[in-house]
């Protein structure tokens, strides 16, 4: 059974996803032909993660359709430190190649700092380098985090200007929480940083007009935590058994506990169709622009404000 909204407004990610991929599509038409070849995007998958390879396999598909090029290079959750660096320093060197991205998380035994910290900046299209990192701190121009990115943009669809606004984001991972925190501060919100020792998280919650919510831990945000009206965008992305489906039946459900909150909120992010095609969207964008930066070449028209 679909869940029930109430009050709420759904926001569909993934029509706002296509929208963009759109105009990255439309923009890589532009840049092509100066270009001299298609923009290129490489993917480092390592280990046999499930929720990975979707993700993965949706990546390559979507960049495909924007006429990009996609490199997929897969390897055995045991390969060596050394090894990983070793492509990652390769594609480095590969000019043809425009974005790199090591999905995450690597396997226990390599250091994740020593592999991001090795890709070259200018492709760095997860914006996970601590060049990027700094750059967005200090608000220079760079390359920023994908799923942050959507959650801005899909905020801003609903509540148009974001100045003033507070903001309670729960967690503060390097790929989510913390880039999300510094793109919300970008956009003149009052941002509250939450993680697991955060005291009265429901309070704070309670005074937000959007929360991000982004721990890893499935409907864990109560409905009855949620101000009336806020914009609630569900990073949270679990693999919970359903046994609702048969015999070991799983489902996809989101850090918000859906229903309850969708009777309070304004607006909110379902899972799947939420912020996940958000994130894929805006690494599209992320490698067009890396494309053009690399280039010397102005960013296309198509994808100005993005
Ligand atoms: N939709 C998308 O495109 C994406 C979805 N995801 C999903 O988003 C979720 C978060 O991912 P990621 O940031 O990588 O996760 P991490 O596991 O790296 O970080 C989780 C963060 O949540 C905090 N946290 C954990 N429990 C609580 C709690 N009870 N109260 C408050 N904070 C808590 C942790 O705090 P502390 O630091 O104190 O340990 C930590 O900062 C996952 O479900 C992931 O699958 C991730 C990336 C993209
Ligand atoms: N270096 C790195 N960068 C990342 O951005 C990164 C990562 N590592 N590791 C894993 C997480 C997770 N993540 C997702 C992105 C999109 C969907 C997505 O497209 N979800 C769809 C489909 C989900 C499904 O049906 O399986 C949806 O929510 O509708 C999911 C998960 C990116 N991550």
């Amino acid at each position: 059974m679909k869940p029930v909204p109430g009050a709420a407004s759904v926001i569909d990610g993934k029509a706002a996803a296509a929208l963009i991929d759109s105009h990255v599509k439309a923009g890589v038409a532009q840049l092509e032909s100066r270009l001299g070849r298609a923009p290129c995007l490489a993917v480092v998958l390592v280990g046999e993660d499930p929720a990975s390879q979707v993700y993965v396999r949706n990546k390559v598909k979507r960049t495909e359709a924007a006429g990009m090029r996609s490199i997929e290079i897969r390897r055995d959750a045991r390969i060596e430190e050394a090894e990983l660096v070793g492509i990652v320093e390769a594609l480095n060197a590969d000019d043809a190649v425009d974005g790199i991205l090591v999905q995450m998380p690597l396997p226990g035994h390599i250091d994740p700092y020593r592999v991001v910290e090795t890709i070259d900046p200018d492709k760095d299209v997860d914006g996970l380098t601590a060049t990027s990192a700094g750059r967005l701190v200090q608000g220079a121009p760079g390359l920023r985090p994908c799923t942050p990115s959507g959650c801005v943009w899909l905020a801003r669809q609903a509540l148009g200007e974001l100045s003033g606004k507070s903001v309670v984001v729960i967690g503060r991972s390097i790929l989510v929480g913390k880039p999300a925190a510094f793109l919300f501060l970008e956009q003149n919100c009052t941002v509250m940083l939450s993680h697991s020792r955060t005291l009265d998280l429901p309070e704070h919650c309670a005074r937000a007009d959007i929360v991000v919510a982004a721990a890893g831990r499935p409907e864990m945000v109560k409905g009855a935590w949620i101000k009336e009206g806020a914009c609630v965008l569900d990073v949270g992305i679990n693999r919970v058994d359903a046994p609702e489906k048969g015999e070991g039946g799983t489902k996809l459900v989101g850090d918000v506990a859906y229903d309850e909150a969708a009777r309070r909120a304004g607006f909110i992010t379902p899972v799947p169709g939420g912020i996940g095609p958000m994130t894929i969207a805006f690494l599209l964008v992320n490698t067009l622009k890396a494309a053009a930066a690399r280039a010397g070449l102005a960013q296309p028209e198509a994808i100005r404000g993005l």
